[in-house]
């Protein structure tokens, strides 16, 4: 056998950046049709005629399938059985299918006037949502799988490094959907054109997840013909999901993730309101400032990653992380701090504690979570942040604004809508945030007498 074949196709660096530009764009394409329907909420409620409550309805939908049906825990399953290959195919697959539904949805006018009997929710909300939430579905289930598919090409390289270069290249088509979305619905005098791009993106971002799946194949030759497949081809066994579970260190990141992200999705889904409502910003700036933050956190996640995999401290970046989040939603809280110039610096800071947490927990899982296991792990993570903060705290926050928060009625161009104090919504976030602080030192502590190696550089020196 030459020297050649004896090597694994993850050693070489061309072949290994290949793959994670690869799903990184695959998940690039998803993270702006993730987005893309929040800047167009004022054309959906011209256009087409929806209330702010179906608006939720529909946004609500993205977590419903992943959490009441449990698909990130299957899909996390899937993953370890079946491979990344299939599993990736078989989600992108999903987030084409579902946001052609939700564009067909959009832009018919077969739905008119029609109703869903008993739910009583318009035919055409209800199969947007649907078409949603098949794409929640595929859109979750490819983070995991481009998260074990980075884990295993980069172990012992760059790995926090190529992480936080995927979330970095991710929030690309987040900032896409918040800059374009609203424009090209504008131009094109259509809110499902946005869409419709939304759906040739995916199309895009399926065909070169096929090209990854020709390089994942050549891998497993290469790692068969080294001897390298040793456990990571283990077959995964229903047994392994309690191996898992019974890991300390495993519950305090998983709750750390659902605090953190707690902290911070939900409340960016209420910023531009908070900046309308406190810091007195004109209604059609609203997104100004929260806009900012997916640009902020683009070249700090790659930066926080590669700190991450030279110098290590992997937990205490974590607890900053946090801490900067208490400080940030402190500061929203205070009511004299009413300045925009404070929201404008207090996002900025977000934006440094929004990277610091997510370059350093997303590689830290593969540090105690044996490859073989990592998709079920993840789809666990996955699927609880989902429970917490893209379902549970969303909906908690919009109850506690609509039963505790209205101080009266604002009127803008002759339309009312009720004017809100966000001091009780900022301090639940503040207090989110602490607990997060909470498990990240628990973690730091676990990680000290089991020696994960959180506090570790991930790259072999
Ligand atoms: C929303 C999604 N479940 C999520 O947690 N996304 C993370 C990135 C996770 C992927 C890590 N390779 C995010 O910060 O957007």
């Amino acid at each position: 056998m030459t020297e050649a074949i004896k090597r694994s196709l993850r050693h070489s660096v061309a072949a290994r950046w290949t793959s994670l530009l690869i799903v990184s764009f695959t998940m690039l394409c998803g993270y702006y049709v993730a987005d893309v329907m929040s800047p167009l909420k004022p054309l959906i409620e011209q256009q087409l005629k929806w209330t702010s409550a179906e608006y939720g309805f529909f946004t609500g939908a993205y977590a419903w399938f992943n959490v009441f049906l449990g698909m990130l825990i299957f899909g996390g399953i899937i993953l370890d059985k079946m491979g990344a290959r299939f599993t990736g195919i078989l989600s992108s697959a999903l987030m084409v299918a579902g946001c052609a539904v939700k564009w067909w949805a959009v832009s018919t006018h077969s739905l008119d006037h029609a109703v869903v009997p008993l739910l009583n929710v318009k035919a055409q909300v209800m199969v947007a949502s649907l078409g949603f939430a098949a794409f929640g579905v595929g859109i979750e289930i490819i983070g995991v799988t481009a998260t074990k598919v980075i884990a295993r090409w980069f172990r012992g390289y760059e790995i926090a490094l190529a992480m936080g270069l995927q979330v970095g290249t991710a929030r690309i088509g987040t900032a896409l959907a918040l800059e374009l979305g609203a424009p090209i619905g504008a131009y094109f005098k259509a809110v499902g054109a946005p869409v419709l791009l939304g759906v040739i993106l995916l199309t895009i971002g399926l065909v070169a997840y096929v090209f990854y799946c020709a390089m994942d194949r050549k891998l497993d030759k290469t790692e068969e013909e080294s001897g390298q497949s040793s456990e990571d081809e283990e077959a995964f066994r229903i047994s392994d999901i309690r191996e898992i579970l019974s890991i300390k260190g495993f519950w305090y990141i998983t709750i750390l993730c659902a605090l953190f992200y707690s902290a911070v999705f939900p409340f960016l889904k209420y910023a531009p309101d908070l900046m309308v409502q406190k810091f007195h910003v004109k209604d059609s700036w609203a997104g100004a400032i929260p806009g900012i933050l997916p640009f902020a956190t683009i070249p700090l996640t790659v930066v926080f990653g590669n700190y991450y995999d030279r110098k290590g401290k992997g937990a205490s970046l974590m607890i900053i992380g946090s801490l900067l989040l208490v400080v940030v939603h402190f500061i929203f809280t205070v009511p004299f701090l009413s300045h925009w110039t404070v929201a404008l610096a207090a996002t900025i800071v977000l934006g440094f504690g929004f990277s610091l947490v997510p370059s350093a927990m997303w590689p830290s899982v593969p540090k105690f979570i044996p490859h073989r296991q990592l998709g079920t792990a993840y789809g666990l993570i996955f699927w609880t942040q989902n429970l917490v903060a893209l379902w549970g705290i969303p909906y908690l926050i919009g109850y506690v604004l609509d039963r505790f928060c209205i101080t009266g009625t604002r009127v803008v161009d002759g339309v009312s809508s009720p004017a809100y104090n966000y001091t009780l919504p900022m301090v639940i976030f503040t207090c989110l945030g602490l607990l997060a602080v909470v498990f990240g030192l628990l973690l730091k502590r676990e990680d000290r007498i089991k020696g994960f190696g959180l506090e570790l550089p991930c790259r072999e020196q």
